[in-house]
Protein backbone atom coordinates (compact mmCIF):
# COMPACT_ATOMS: atom_id res chain seq x y z
CA UNK A 1 0.00 0.00 0.00
CA UNK A 2 1.51 3.33 -0.51
CA UNK A 3 0.60 7.16 0.22
CA UNK A 4 -3.13 7.62 1.79
CA UNK A 5 -4.48 4.28 0.97
CA UNK A 6 -2.02 3.51 4.05
CA UNK A 7 -4.31 5.23 6.28
CA UNK A 8 -8.03 5.39 6.65
CA UNK A 9 -9.25 8.48 8.51
CA UNK A 10 -12.69 8.17 10.80
CA UNK A 11 -13.91 11.49 11.61
CA UNK A 12 -16.60 12.13 14.52
CA UNK A 13 -18.54 15.41 15.35
CA UNK A 14 -17.54 15.21 18.82
CA UNK A 15 -14.98 13.57 20.99
CA UNK A 16 -17.37 11.60 23.13
CA UNK A 17 -18.64 10.20 19.36
CA UNK A 18 -15.03 9.02 18.93
CA UNK A 19 -14.13 7.29 22.44
CA UNK A 20 -17.51 5.40 21.16
CA UNK A 21 -16.50 4.20 17.99
CA UNK A 22 -12.71 3.77 19.07
CA UNK A 23 -13.61 1.59 22.20
CA UNK A 24 -16.08 -0.23 19.83
CA UNK A 25 -12.92 -0.98 17.22
CA UNK A 26 -10.26 -2.01 20.01
CA UNK A 27 -12.89 -3.96 22.04
CA UNK A 28 -13.62 -6.01 18.82
CA UNK A 29 -10.17 -6.65 18.07
CA UNK A 30 -9.90 -7.71 21.64
CA UNK A 31 -12.83 -10.35 21.64
CA UNK A 32 -11.29 -11.73 18.19
CA UNK A 33 -7.89 -12.14 19.82
CA UNK A 34 -9.52 -13.95 23.13
CA UNK A 35 -11.57 -15.93 20.77
CA UNK A 36 -8.75 -17.02 18.48
CA UNK A 37 -6.22 -17.48 20.61
CA UNK A 38 -7.68 -17.56 24.14
CA UNK A 39 -5.44 -14.19 25.50
CA UNK A 40 -5.15 -10.43 23.85
CA UNK A 41 -2.46 -7.55 23.97
CA UNK A 42 -3.85 -3.87 24.47
CA UNK A 43 -0.89 -1.43 23.31
CA UNK A 44 -2.73 2.33 24.35
CA UNK A 45 -0.86 5.68 25.04
CA UNK A 46 -0.85 8.24 27.72
CA UNK A 47 -0.91 12.40 27.67
CA UNK A 48 -4.42 13.80 27.55
CA UNK A 49 -6.18 12.55 24.76
CA UNK A 50 -7.01 8.93 25.86
CA UNK A 51 -9.43 9.68 28.95
CA UNK A 52 -12.45 9.38 27.63
CA UNK A 53 -11.57 6.36 25.29
CA UNK A 54 -10.27 4.18 27.99
CA UNK A 55 -13.66 5.22 30.12
CA UNK A 56 -15.50 3.93 27.50
CA UNK A 57 -13.05 0.99 26.79
CA UNK A 58 -13.14 0.02 30.54
CA UNK A 59 -17.12 -0.93 30.01
CA UNK A 60 -16.22 -3.18 27.02
CA UNK A 61 -17.95 -6.86 27.95
CA UNK A 62 -14.96 -9.22 27.02
CA UNK A 63 -12.89 -11.57 29.25
CA UNK A 64 -10.48 -8.84 30.76
CA UNK A 65 -8.33 -11.08 33.03
CA UNK A 66 -7.04 -12.60 29.46
CA UNK A 67 -5.77 -9.18 28.50
CA UNK A 68 -2.38 -8.30 28.94
CA UNK A 69 -2.42 -3.93 28.55
CA UNK A 70 1.04 -2.80 27.84
CA UNK A 71 2.07 0.94 27.60
CA UNK A 72 2.90 2.70 24.36
CA UNK A 73 5.49 4.63 26.62
CA UNK A 74 6.24 5.87 29.75
CA UNK A 75 7.63 9.06 31.16
CA UNK A 76 10.47 7.71 33.35
CA UNK A 77 8.82 8.81 36.95
CA UNK A 78 7.91 6.90 39.97
CA UNK A 79 4.83 4.78 40.50
CA UNK A 80 1.70 6.90 41.49
CA UNK A 81 3.00 10.32 39.83
CA UNK A 82 0.84 12.59 38.21
CA UNK A 83 2.90 12.96 34.61
CA UNK A 84 3.18 8.66 34.65
CA UNK A 85 0.86 7.21 31.68
CA UNK A 86 0.84 4.13 34.51
CA UNK A 87 -1.18 6.25 36.71
CA UNK A 88 -3.47 7.63 33.58
CA UNK A 89 -3.96 4.40 32.95
CA UNK A 90 -4.87 2.95 36.62
CA UNK A 91 -7.39 6.28 36.88
CA UNK A 92 -9.30 5.64 33.66
CA UNK A 93 -8.85 2.24 32.10
CA UNK A 94 -8.21 -0.39 35.01
CA UNK A 95 -11.49 0.22 36.22
CA UNK A 96 -14.97 -2.12 36.25
CA UNK A 97 -14.38 -4.71 34.19
CA UNK A 98 -11.23 -3.47 32.87
CA UNK A 99 -9.38 -3.58 36.08
CA UNK A 100 -8.93 -7.40 35.90
CA UNK A 101 -6.52 -7.01 33.06
CA UNK A 102 -2.67 -7.54 33.51
CA UNK A 103 -1.04 -4.46 33.54
CA UNK A 104 2.43 -3.92 34.59
CA UNK A 105 4.24 -0.72 35.06
CA UNK A 106 7.69 -0.24 33.29
CA UNK A 107 9.20 2.34 36.18
CA UNK A 108 11.90 0.32 38.31
CA UNK A 109 13.20 2.00 41.01
CA UNK A 110 16.80 2.43 41.16
CA UNK A 111 17.01 1.94 37.49
CA UNK A 112 17.81 4.46 35.25
CA UNK A 113 15.73 4.36 31.92
CA UNK A 114 18.39 2.83 29.67
CA UNK A 115 18.74 0.22 31.83
CA UNK A 116 14.45 0.21 32.13
CA UNK A 117 14.66 0.09 28.64
CA UNK A 118 16.96 -2.90 28.37
CA UNK A 119 14.98 -4.59 31.50
CA UNK A 120 11.76 -4.51 29.75
CA UNK A 121 13.44 -5.42 26.64
CA UNK A 122 14.13 -8.54 28.27
CA UNK A 123 10.66 -8.87 30.15
CA UNK A 124 8.51 -8.32 27.23
CA UNK A 125 10.30 -10.74 25.01
CA UNK A 126 8.02 -13.43 25.45
CA UNK A 127 4.97 -11.77 24.86
CA UNK A 128 3.13 -13.17 21.53
CA UNK A 129 3.04 -10.92 18.41
CA UNK A 130 2.04 -9.27 17.01
CA UNK A 131 -0.09 -7.17 19.48
CA UNK A 132 -3.51 -7.56 18.65
CA UNK A 133 -4.41 -3.64 18.98
CA UNK A 134 -2.12 -0.31 19.45
CA UNK A 135 -3.28 2.99 20.19
CA UNK A 136 -1.01 5.59 19.50
CA UNK A 137 -1.57 9.58 19.95
CA UNK A 138 0.52 12.79 19.02
CA UNK A 139 1.76 15.80 19.97
CA UNK A 140 1.92 19.04 18.13
CA UNK A 141 5.42 18.71 17.72
CA UNK A 142 4.58 15.79 15.82
CA UNK A 143 6.11 12.80 18.20
CA UNK A 144 3.59 9.61 18.51
CA UNK A 145 5.03 7.13 20.91
CA UNK A 146 7.94 8.86 22.74
CA UNK A 147 9.51 9.65 18.96
CA UNK A 148 10.37 13.03 19.52
CA UNK A 149 12.02 15.19 17.24
CA UNK A 150 15.74 15.91 18.53
CA UNK A 151 15.03 12.67 20.66
CA UNK A 152 18.78 11.58 21.42
CA UNK A 153 18.34 7.69 20.29
CA UNK A 154 15.30 8.51 18.05
CA UNK A 155 17.28 6.90 14.82
CA UNK A 156 17.94 3.78 16.96
CA UNK A 157 13.97 3.74 18.45
CA UNK A 158 12.78 4.16 14.50
CA UNK A 159 14.86 1.46 12.93
CA UNK A 160 12.20 -0.59 11.26
CA UNK A 161 15.52 -4.15 11.67
CA UNK A 162 15.89 -3.47 15.71
CA UNK A 163 15.44 -6.15 18.04
CA UNK A 164 15.13 -4.17 20.58
CA UNK A 165 11.31 -3.74 22.10
CA UNK A 166 12.00 -0.80 23.74
CA UNK A 167 14.67 2.09 23.90
CA UNK A 168 15.13 5.29 26.29
CA UNK A 169 15.31 8.41 24.99
CA UNK A 170 15.56 11.83 25.91
CA UNK A 171 14.51 14.83 24.28
CA UNK A 172 14.39 18.90 24.65
CA UNK A 173 10.45 18.52 24.48
CA UNK A 174 9.98 15.59 26.60
CA UNK A 175 10.31 16.78 30.08
CA UNK A 176 11.90 13.53 31.86
CA UNK A 177 13.88 10.74 30.04
CA UNK A 178 11.64 8.24 28.57
CA UNK A 179 11.13 4.81 27.50
CA UNK A 180 9.01 4.07 24.45
CA UNK A 181 8.16 0.83 22.53
CA UNK A 182 10.52 0.93 19.13
CA UNK A 183 8.71 1.28 15.61
CA UNK A 184 8.67 -2.59 14.90
CA UNK A 185 6.29 -3.66 17.55
CA UNK A 186 4.15 -0.54 16.97
CA UNK A 187 3.98 -1.21 13.07
CA UNK A 188 2.95 -5.18 13.63
CA UNK A 189 0.39 -4.39 15.37
CA UNK A 190 -3.16 -6.39 14.08
CA UNK A 191 -5.16 -3.18 14.41
CA UNK A 192 -2.96 -0.13 14.56
CA UNK A 193 -4.60 3.14 15.38
CA UNK A 194 -3.49 6.99 15.58
CA UNK A 195 -5.82 9.23 17.80
CA UNK A 196 -5.97 12.74 17.36
CA UNK A 197 -8.16 15.45 18.54
CA UNK A 198 -8.29 19.47 17.60
CA UNK A 199 -7.73 21.49 14.59
CA UNK A 200 -4.19 21.75 15.46
CA UNK A 201 -3.19 17.95 15.20
CA UNK A 202 -5.40 17.90 11.94
CA UNK A 203 -2.77 20.26 10.37
CA UNK A 204 0.32 18.42 11.95
CA UNK A 205 -1.19 15.19 10.42
CA UNK A 206 -1.42 16.75 6.90
CA UNK A 207 1.79 17.85 7.34
CA UNK A 208 2.52 14.67 8.43
CA UNK A 209 1.47 12.83 5.54
CA UNK A 210 3.32 15.55 2.92
CA UNK A 211 6.71 14.55 2.25
CA UNK A 212 9.36 15.49 4.47
CA UNK A 213 12.09 14.02 6.47
CA UNK A 214 11.19 11.97 9.47
CA UNK A 215 13.26 13.77 11.94
CA UNK A 216 11.30 17.07 11.57
CA UNK A 217 7.81 14.92 12.49
CA UNK A 218 8.79 11.73 13.50
CA UNK A 219 5.21 10.36 13.73
CA UNK A 220 5.94 9.97 9.89
CA UNK A 221 8.00 6.89 10.47
CA UNK A 222 5.06 5.48 11.61
CA UNK A 223 2.77 6.85 8.65
CA UNK A 224 4.99 5.93 5.78
CA UNK A 225 6.27 1.92 7.21
CA UNK A 226 4.45 -1.06 5.34
CA UNK A 227 1.49 -2.80 6.69
CA UNK A 228 -1.12 -5.07 5.28
CA UNK A 229 -4.01 -2.68 6.99
CA UNK A 230 -4.12 0.80 6.77
CA UNK A 231 -3.33 2.60 10.10
CA UNK A 232 -7.00 4.05 11.40
CA UNK A 233 -6.77 7.22 12.21
CA UNK A 234 -9.48 8.39 14.90
CA UNK A 235 -10.10 12.16 14.63
CA UNK A 236 -12.84 14.52 16.26
CA UNK A 237 -12.80 18.53 16.59
O1 LIG B 1 3.92 12.52 25.87
C1 LIG B 1 3.03 11.93 25.33
O2 LIG B 1 2.28 12.59 24.41
C2 LIG B 1 1.54 11.92 23.39
C3 LIG B 1 0.40 12.86 23.01
O3 LIG B 1 -0.22 13.32 24.20
P1 LIG B 1 -1.42 14.36 24.23
O4 LIG B 1 -1.40 14.91 25.63
O5 LIG B 1 -1.16 15.41 23.19
O6 LIG B 1 -2.64 13.56 23.95
C4 LIG B 1 1.06 10.56 23.86
O7 LIG B 1 0.53 9.84 22.77
C5 LIG B 1 2.22 9.79 24.51
O8 LIG B 1 1.81 8.50 24.91
C6 LIG B 1 2.66 10.55 25.73
O9 LIG B 1 3.68 9.91 26.43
Amino acid sequence: MMGADRHKLHEYADREALAEALAAGVGAVLAGGLATRGSAILAVSGGSTPRLFFETLARAEIDWQAVTVLLVDERWVPAGHERANATLVHRHLLQGPAAAARFEPYYTEGLGAPEGAARLSQLFGHLARPIDALVLGMGADGHTASFFPGADRLAEALDPATPRLFEAVEAPGAGEPRVTLTLPPIVEARFLALHIEGEEKRRVLAQAQAPGPWEALPVRAVLRSPRAHPIEIFWAP
